[in-house]
């Protein structure tokens, strides 16, 4: 699809027309970071200061949300009739709708029909027209993510946005106006459209504290840093304002930044923003777990658990390792490792040390899984099996396989992610923008995983000395020597 674009320049004339005050500060191009917010004045707010200087006031009515889109929709019938069959699933998934409607609207002036335009239809053509978010990288560049925590997430979201965008368009083709507008005149919207639109709505939507998940113009102009000079937030009139910080000074031509939070992990910051700031993002990343392939009650766990069932590793905040402190910016890149897997617990229980699933019939004829651990109803609790099994004979036996458990997973992670990829035979074409960034990620990735690894390494070897383990490992290896007679096997028990 075509995209008319309006120059930055122009910004201060749309925001004149639609009630937005810009006060000291100018939208520029800035190196490396597309647009950004700079003062045009020196500026200070001494920590005494009782007013917040005020760089910019967004009115109520400019902020995008569901609520939003629902005004929207009562002034126009025909967006009324699309919202109604395609929205009210998320916020998201209502703001994308109309993000994608103002685009179409922008690019055919001349069809007059259906779509009402509003400020946000001029304001769209100020946005760049690509976000370095992985969504958006090329087959090419999605090779550099392999063996990273991103990887499968991304193919997952590009399949998630697929079939959003053909759930759109099926059920806009059956409304014939829409049919025309979207799909049968000009170049029709395409499936890179939708990317961008998703893109450009989770790089810059944010958390207002009454109006919640919001977009909001100019106010999304402003970058981040790891040490901000401003903040956002909603005055008694439910204007959106952006404030200096106190203790802040500017000087006239210095950017002015905010937060984006600084519990993200790099991989979220990248998938999110397309960009990591190694200063400000958490020490931290989350895998995939899957279930043993021969573990006959695997569908069941999976489905009892009723969640993705994941290892959240994360390097803990505030506690010293080999240096470093923390503090609000991450800087402590050299503290212990630590992780949770709530469904590496269920995984590595069986029949044998008390797990049951039992089938219900209920009375209108539905049929419910209930979890049984030894002998108790569980079925609400799949997600706190490790407090469940501390209270069992062989606890540390089991606490030993989930060990073993989260340890080959990780293992197998950084196996995958220090292999160098095989370049094939045409050279790839990848930007060097994505190349730096997966690097940065690939280094970070690498670094919590080593340091899991080595925690977990000396929690097996304390788990392998303990009585009780010991014991059992000493009965199993009895019973297999039984068992097998002359082939018996010294190797120990095969925790996976
Ligand atoms: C809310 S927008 C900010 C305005 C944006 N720079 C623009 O051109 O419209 C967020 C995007 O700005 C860019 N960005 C913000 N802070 C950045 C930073 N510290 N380093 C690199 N890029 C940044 C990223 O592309 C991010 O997705």
């Amino acid at each position: 699809m075509h995209r008319p674009t309006l120059p930055i320049q122009s910004l201060p004339a749309w925001g004149r027309l639609n009630g937005v005050s810009f006060h000291n500060i100018n939208v520029i191009n800035t190196e490396g970071k597309g647009y950004g917010v700079v003062s045009n004045e020196d500026l200070k707010v001494t920590d005494e200061t009782t007013d917040a200087l005020h760089l910019l006031t967004v009115p109520h009515d400019l902020v995008l949300n569901a609520a939003a889109v629902e005004e929207y929709a009562k002034e126009d019938k025909n967006f009324r009739q699309l919202l109604d069959v395609i929205g009210h699933r998320s916020t998201r998934a209502d703001v994308l709708l109309f993000l994608l409607v103002q685009v179409v609207l922008a690019s055919r002036p001349s069809h007059t029909d259906v779509g009402l335009s509003n400020p946000w239809t001029e304001y769209l053509q100020f946005l760049p027209e690509t976000v370095l978010v992985p969504t958006l990288w090329t087959e090419d560049e999605r090779l550099l993510l392999r063996g990273t925590s991103l990887e499968a997430a991304v193919d997952a979201k590009i399949s998630a946005l697929d079939a959003e965008f053909e759930q759109v368009r099926e059920k806009s083709s059956d409304i014939i106006a829409w049919n025309d507008l979207l799909w049968a005149e000009g170049v029709p919207v395409s499936f890179t459209d939708w990317i961008r639109l998703d893109a450009l709505y989770r790089s810059r939507c944010l958390e207002l504290p009454r109006s919640g998940e919001s977009m909001v113009p100019c106010i999304d102009m402003i970058n981040h840093s790891a040490t901000p000079s401003a903040y956002y937030d909603e005055n008694p009139k439910d204007e959106v304002i952006l404030a200096l910080r106190p203790g802040v000074s500017i000087s006239k031509d210095d950017e002015i930044t905010i937060s984006y939070g600084d519990s993200k992990s790099a991989a979220e910051m990248l998938f999110s923003y397309g960009f990591i700031d190694p200063v400000s993002s958490a020490d931290s990343l989350v895998l995939l777990l899957h279930p043993f392939p021969d573990d006959p009650l695997a569908k069941a766990k999976l489905v009892a658990f009723g969640g993705p069932p994941k290892i959240h590793v994360a390097r803990r905040v505030g506690e010293e390792g080999g240096g470093g402190s923390s503090s609000t910016t991450n800087t402590n890149k050299n503290g212990p490792v630590g992780w949770t897997s709530p469904f590496a617990y269920l995984m590595c229980v069986n029949e044998e040390d008390g797990l049951e699933f039992r089938v219900l019939q209920q009375t209108d004829g539905a049929q419910q899984l209930r979890v049984f651990w030894r002998e108790e109803d569980v079925t609400d609790r799949t997600g706190d099996f490790e407090t469940l099994v501390r209270n069992h004979p062989l606890a540390a036996v089991l606490r030993l396989r989930v060990v073993t458990v989260v340890q080959g997973a990780l293992q197998a992670q950084l196996e995958r992610l220090s292999a160098v990829p095989d370049p094939g035979d045409a050279p790839l074409q990848q930007r060097e923008d994505c190349v730096k960034t997966a690097a940065v990620l690939r280094e970070i990735e690498m670094n919590i995983l080593e340091g899991a690894i080595e925690g977990l390494e000396d929690e097996k070897t304390t788990l392998l000395a303990d009585e009780n383990v010991v014991a059992y490992l000493g009965l199993t290896e009895a019973a297999e020597s039984g068992l097998a007679g002359d082939e018996a096997s010294n190797e120990p028990d095969d925790f996976s």
